[in-house]
């Protein structure tokens, strides 16, 4: 079966700054997983996400996406294989401070263009409610606690409803009870709902609540764990 998400032989250089941030990785990944990526400090932890979330391209080797390789692709091609197909949390939600929760999880819907007027406002909405957001759906995210604000940027991240969510520290600035309410999420959208997870963490004790463990050094994966 063709693999979700593929990299075969993926580097990333930085020519002028004589930096490699990630080197020869070979990794594949199946519907389903839930992936923790963890490493030391500078390991290269960020730049494998952003490679393997189309939002940078390696120097040599390939990424594909359900067996298509991307690493060719023009920059509206790949923006277009993310939004249908990819959600991103990072550490900070980036949510936009002028729109209500509800309208966030907007943005990305009406961009794909997929469902219009009420199909989307209620597709966004059941996202919402699902996340336990519904009190929230009205209020601006300055009006949200922090867990509720990265809760909203997952709603988001998953307006589309991608097959591959990529989180980069998503818990790093949240208390131990929120991190957990994000790690039951990602939990549940692997298990329940077949979408793959990568997530980078710091966190040892919630890298083991993924399935499989992923480490990095210098760049370079040393080791691939199923648990
Ligand atoms: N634009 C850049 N120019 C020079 N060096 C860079 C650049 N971007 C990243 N690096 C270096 O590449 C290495 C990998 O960075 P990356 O952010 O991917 O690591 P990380 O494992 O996510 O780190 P952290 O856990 O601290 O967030 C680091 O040593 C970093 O300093």
């Amino acid at each position: 079966m063709t693999p979700l998400l593929e990299a075969r032989g993926m580097t990333r250089r930085l020519v002028a700054e004589g930096v490699t941030l990630v080197r020869d990785v070979n990794l594949s990944f199946g519907h389903g997983e839930f992936v923790a990526i963890t490493g030391p400090s500078g390991s290269g932890k960020s730049s494998l996400l952003y490679l393997l979330g189309l939002l940078d391209r390696p120097t040599e080797g390939q990424v594909l996406l359900e067996g298509q390789d991307t690493v060719g692709l023009a920059p509206p091609a790949m923006a277009a294989l993310r939004l249908r197909h990819l959600g991103f949390v990072f550490q900070f939600h980036f949510l936009l401070p002028e729109f209500t929760a509800l309208e966030n999880v907007l943005i990305p819907i009406r961009k794909l263009g997929a469902l219009e007027g009420e199909a989307a406002r209620h597709s966004a909405l059941a996202l919402l409610d699902g996340l336990g957001l519904a009190p929230a759906a009205a209020k601006l995210p300055e009006q949200l606690s922090g867990g509720m604000r990265q809760r909203v940027a997952i709603a988001r991240a998953l307006a589309n409803n991608p097959v591959l969510v990529l989180a980069d520290e998503p818990t790093g600035n949240l208390d131990t009870k929120n991190a957990a309410a994000v790690f039951d999420i990602f939990e549940r959208m692997t298990r329940a709902e077949g979408r793959t997870v990568l997530v980078v963490t710091h966190d040892p004790d919630l890298a083991a609540r993924a399935t499989r463990r992923v480490h990095l050094v210098d760049g370079a994966v040393v080791s691939d764990r199923q648990v």
